[in-house]
């Protein structure tokens, strides 16, 4: 089944917008794991399998931060053996790679590959910077999700994404092309960050109905209220609102995954609370 499919399945079913992000560090593990040394490509497997079969029944999606795992000897065996876990294990629940790629149209076809073939993700992260022809080896993959940067979370958004092109910021032109003329096949989604509520409201207003992948609530502080009010589509979807070290640290305890597991319930909670 293709990713907004998919999505818009879970949605419905699952009655959550909460997207699990699984950014694991070896040195925030609990000791039993065995932070450090030759064995850490199994621990963060372990460690990201039992956060995410902890918080699956609270979960619209997964995503886990390539460069978490690639950071480390073994580490990319580690996120394609987790991945193949999660489509085995959670199969109604799409899997975005977050890997930001984007380069000229060979490179990008290589990329796609191994986001789509070699790791087996439902969708990708995408940085739009480098125009239509870096992201065609993608588009074409129209099962694929295909999830391009906007207005990013972090306080150097503006530096760029906010300066005026003919006369309209910049991520709002992003916003225009790619709701417009990229979305061809329907695969197409937004980052848009939780930091930045009120750009979020005008992104929905340019881009209808497309999802939105809100990156930035919890660790980097953006309010969950603002977002569901401003990025929610009428029907009280559109929106995969994400926390990373909020769910995974929760506790660095043994119980780790039950906490991670309350927390993922409670921002599910949260987030419900205002559709
Ligand atoms: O593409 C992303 O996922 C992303 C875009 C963005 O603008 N800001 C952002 O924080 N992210 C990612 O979202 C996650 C946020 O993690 P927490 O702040 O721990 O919830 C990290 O994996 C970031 O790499």
């Amino acid at each position: 089944m293709d990713f907004v499919r998919k999505l818009r399945d879970r949605w419905q079913q699952a009655d959550t917008l909460l997207c699990v992000g699984l950014d694991p560090d070896p040195a925030r593990f609990p000791e039993s794991l065995g932070a450090a040394g030759e064995d850490v490509a199994d621990s963060l497997f372990a460690f990201c399998r039992a956060i995410a079969d902890a918080t699956a029944g609270y979960a619209c999606a997964f995503k886990p931060q390539i460069a978490y795992f690639a950071a480390h000897n073994g580490g990319e065996a580690a996120l394609q053996r987790l991945i193949a876990h999660l489509n085995g294990a959670h199969p109604d629940i799409p899997v975005i790679l977050d890997a930001k790629r984007g380069d000229i149209g060979s490179t990008a076809a290589q990329y796609a590959v191994e986001a789509f073939d070699r790791f087996g993700a439902d969708a990708v992260t995408l940085n739009p910077y480098m125009g239509r022809d870096s992201a065609a080896p993608f588009l074409q993959r129209n099962d694929r999700g295909c999830i391009f940067l906007c207005h990013t979370s972090n306080p150097g958004a503006r530096d760029f994404q906010e300066l005026r092109v003919d006369g309209e910021p910049l991520y709002q032109r992003v916003a225009r092309t790619i709701a417009g003329e990229w979305n061809g096949g329907g695969n197409c989604a937004l980052v848009v960050g939780a930091t930045f509520p009120e750009e979020l409201k005008v992104i929905r207003g340019i881009v209808g109905d497309m999802p939105l992948l809100i990156p930035g609530v919890g660790a980097q502080g953006g309010d969950v209220e603002a977002v569901v009010r401003n990025g929610a589509t009428a029907d009280g979807t559109g929106l995969m609102i994400n926390s990373s070290r909020g769910i995974l640290y929760a506790s660095s305890g043994e119980g780790y995954a039950e906490a991670a597991a309350d927390a993922a319930k409670s921002l599910r909670d949260g987030i419900n609370r205002f559709r």
